[in-house]
């Protein structure tokens, strides 16, 4: 199967001189569709900004990104514009990405202005509610009517209605408490499911990675310290920096050394 999205050798590097910060090193990985990619690291490891790259929100320092077969790593444009209709992102602060002043229907409806036909966008908009579990009575609430999970789903559903090839979910936030945790990652393993999706998941919380990833990336400092399917990664941890981030994860350890 040839991978959806590759990686190859991509740095990025903010600021010059003494200031220059390497946020991202010699990093290389594919991503194979249909699946679920976890990337996984501390707080400044790199993380956003790798999907900053992805996005195509910033430039690569060096390196190149390929999107199904096409060399993507300097679009703009109309070429840039194209590819962020197979590409969305869900960046997850339910909090702030909501105008309290809308109710969901004229969020979801400027979302969908690039759809020209109407009868087309509405269908969309039902789909889309439906793949995150809410039904259309849903588009005459407003933000404060909703609860945290689903202002989330919502924004998921966003994403969806552009029936992008690749979503990509920053966690990003801790602010995020347990529950609205698993409501997003029950809501990206369905669509994997339902639907073959192919998810790009970003999180500090390497439990959360082995609860839906295919493959996970760990990044320490910039650098990718160890890839793999998600099974080798989490119950076979080569790197010690992963050793770590797994050590900090109780419910993983087997029993007998709970004591
Ligand atoms: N625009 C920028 N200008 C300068 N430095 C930046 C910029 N964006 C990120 N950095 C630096 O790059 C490094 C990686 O940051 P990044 O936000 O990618 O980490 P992260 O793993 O996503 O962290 P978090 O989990 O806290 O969001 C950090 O040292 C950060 O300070």
């Amino acid at each position: 199967m040839s991978a959806l999205f590759t990686v190859d050798d991509v740095c990025k590097t903010f600021g010059r001189g003494n200031n220059a910060v390497q946020a991202v090193k010699n990093v290389s990985f594919e991503i194979q569709p249909g699946t679920v990619t976890t990337l996984v690291g501390e707080s400044g490891s790199g993380k956003s900004t790798m999907a900053r790259l992805m996005l195509r929100l910033m430039n690569v320092s060096s390196g190149t990104l390929t999107f199904d077969g096409r060399d993507i790593t300097n679009t703009r444009g109309r070429e840039r514009a194209d590819y962020w209709r197979n590409v969305q992102a869900v960046f997850q602060d339910p909090f702030s990405a909501y105008n309290q002043f809308f109710t969901v229907r004229t969020m979801l409806n400027r979302s969908l202005k690039l759809v020209k036909d109407a009868a087309v966008g509405r269908k969309r908009m039902e789909e889309s509610l439906a793949h995150v579990g809410m039904d259309s009575q849903v588009l005459n609430r407003y933000a404060h009517e909703l609860s945290g999970g689903q202002r989330q789903r919502i924004m998921i559903a966003r994403a969806l209605m552009m029936q992008p090839r690749l979503l990509i979910a920053d966690e990003a936030t801790s602010m995020l408490d347990a529950s609205l945790r698993v409501n997003l990652l029950n809501v990206l393993a369905d669509l994997r499911q339902e639907l073959g999706m192919t998810v790009f998941f970003i999180t500090h919380d390497i439990g959360q990675a082995c609860y839906i990833a295919d493959q996970v990336l760990v990044m320490e400092h910039g650098v990718l310290v160890e890839h793999g399917p998600a099974e080798q990664v989490i119950f076979n941890p080569q790197h010690e920096y992963t050793q770590r981030l797994l050590s900090d994860v109780p419910r993983l350890q087997p029993t007998d050394q709970l004591g």
